[in-house]
């Protein structure tokens, strides 16, 4: 059911409605998201990588915004050594959904609790690892520091939080050209310009980027004590912060 051609803004729409993750989305959502994010497979598998190094023991390992469980599912792979429940949560029903089937079929129902839920009110248990990818862009922005300071809250020393997102750049030049470039690379996957244009316009305001340098400066002061940039890609960057 979600292996399909993402053609969702293929035709043009009369108005493009606000993008939102619901079955239509969900259909097409590893096709959209390998498409659109320049370097999404090399960022799951490394998420992998990241447990296998900070995973510890006895604490929770989460997936914030987990979609269809793809960084759930190379957690999991790379943490069977050890005791680590790992907690999946969405608040999209649809995306919940396909992930329960998605992570039934790989053999991974019991390891994981996958919860439908918002992430920026959800309580957090200890834990040595924690995931936002490509999550917290589309959280309010006025939400977003009371999140990371209450999952800096629930690392345990030495944890991490790996977050991934769109960014933009203070200066114009920049950003435009970072923009530019993602565009150049949608177009070489068969997006055609105006999938690219109305796919944009669904996008404003509901997904809100922001700079590398507020990322930072937000992370710093929820008490993360280092910030590492492991990838980085046009307007699109991973990061890993070590409690
Ligand atoms: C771009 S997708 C994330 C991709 C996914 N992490 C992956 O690696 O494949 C963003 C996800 O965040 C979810 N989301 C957005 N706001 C949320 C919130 N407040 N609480 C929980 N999930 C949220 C959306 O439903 C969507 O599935
Ligand atoms: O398609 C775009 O232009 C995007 O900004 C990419 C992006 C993302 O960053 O999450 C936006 C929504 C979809 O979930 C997939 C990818």
């Amino acid at each position: 059911m979600s292996d399909q051609q993402d053609r969702i803004y293929a035709t043009a729409h009369d108005q493009v409605a606000r993008f939102s993750f619901d079955d239509t989305v969900v259909r097409v959502f590893p096709d959209m998201i390998r498409r659109s994010v320049p370097g999404y497979p090399t960022i799951i598998d490394m998420i992998g990588v990241l447990a296998a190094r900070y995973a510890q023991p006895d604490t929770v390992l989460y997936d914030l915004g987990c979609s269809l469980g793809a960084a759930t599912t190379a957690m999991a792979a790379l943490t069977r050594d050890r005791a680590c429940p790992l907690i999946a949560v969405d608040n999209s029903e649809a995306m919940i959904r396909q992930a329960g089937t998605l992570l039934e079929e790989a053999g991974l129902r019991e390891r994981v609790s996958l919860q439908l839920g918002d992430v920026s009110t959800m309580a957090f248990e200890p834990c040595s690892m924690a995931v936002l990818n490509f999550t917290l862009q589309f959280i309010e922005p006025a939400r977003r520091d009371a999140l990371i300071r209450r999952l800096a809250e629930a690392t345990v020393p030495g944890g991490i939080l790996v977050l991934s997102e769109k960014i933009t750049f203070a200066d114009a030049a920049e950003n435009q050209l970072q923009t530019d470039l993602h565009h150049a690379f949608k177009r070489n996957n068969g997006y055609s310009d105006l999938e690219i244009s109305q796919k944009r316009s669904a996008l404003e305001n509901v997904l809100i980027a922001e700079t590398l340098d507020v990322h930072r400066e937000r992370l710093l002061k929820a008490g993360y004590r280092h910030i590492h940039v492991w990838f980085r890609c046009f307007n699109f960057m991973s990061l890993m912060a070590v409690r």
